[in-house]
């Protein structure tokens, strides 16, 4: 049976991901507003291009507190942001459906969500996500990591420094796998699962690309920063 101890450093990378994760929050009076009285499926679209414009200041403002990663490459800081704004913004939305909501909101999250003028083809798979990550109880740590290796994805468009984003997810992978290991002793696949999700992640993000076209055509605008980070316009 294998001894796994978290090290005095690995405990210290941890508070300071998971500090800078819970921290930065998208402030809830955006999240709540999607739960107010009736909305028209232009005013939820426009809600979620709130939360989603204020969820990448967010995305931003938490992957400065990754250990490492300004000393990275400033053009690969860049890359990296832009290579998974949108899987962290699936993964953040899938964590807002993980918590405990008053009985009813998280039903009248879904209506609004349904209701905001993405078609039918991408509701799906975006909700068939939101609920393989509920399934999996992530605890805040894991939650933390999980997206933290997400923005390290060594292999995203542009990236020119691939070993120095390799070693820093490295040491986030295998103290995602200690905590696996320390948190569901009776589950020794729950660290495979975790990363399994990562994949899920890329093909919803490939899904979105398309989502954005479809908007486009129907002349829905975005804000500045969702253009930037998305490449659109
Ligand atoms: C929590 C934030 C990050 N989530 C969010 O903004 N959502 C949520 C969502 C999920 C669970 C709870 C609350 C909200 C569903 C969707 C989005 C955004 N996208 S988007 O970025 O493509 C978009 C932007 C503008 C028009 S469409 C569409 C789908």
């Amino acid at each position: 049976k294998e001894k796994v101890e978290i090290t005095k450093e690995q405990r210290t990378l941890m508070k300071v991901i998971v500090d800078a994760y819970s921290t930065h929050q998208i402030p809830q009076d955006v999240a709540k507003k999607l739960l107010q009285e009736q909305y028209s499926a232009d005013e939820n679209f426009l809600l979620l291009t709130e939360m989603a414009t204020s969820q990448v200041q967010v995305l931003v403002e938490f992957t400065k507190n990754i250990p490492g990663f300004l000393s990275l490459d400033r053009e690969d800081q860049i890359a990296l942001l832009k290579g998974s704004a949108v899987e962290a913004m699936f993964l953040r939305s899938a964590q807002v459906f993980s918590r405990k909501m008053p009985s009813g909101q998280t039903e009248v999250l879904e209506e609004r969500i349904r209701k905001s003028g993405i078609s039918e083809e991408f509701i799906i798979p975006m909700f068939n996500f939101y609920k393989s990550i509920v399934s999996l109880h992530m605890v805040q740590e894991e939650q933390a990591l999980l997206t933290t290796i997400t923005i390290l994805t060594p292999d995203r468009p542009y990236v020119k420094d691939q070993q120095a984003v390799e070693r820093i997810q490295e040491t986030m992978l295998e103290l995602l796998r200690k905590l696996c290991v320390l948190q569901r002793p009776q589950e020794p696949q729950y660290f495979a699962r975790l990363l399994g999700r990562l994949t899920e992640l890329r093909t919803l993000s490939h899904y979105h690309a398309e989502m954005l076209t479809s908007w486009r055509t129907n002349d829905h605008k975005f804000t500045p920063l969702l253009c930037e980070i998305w490449d659109v316009q």
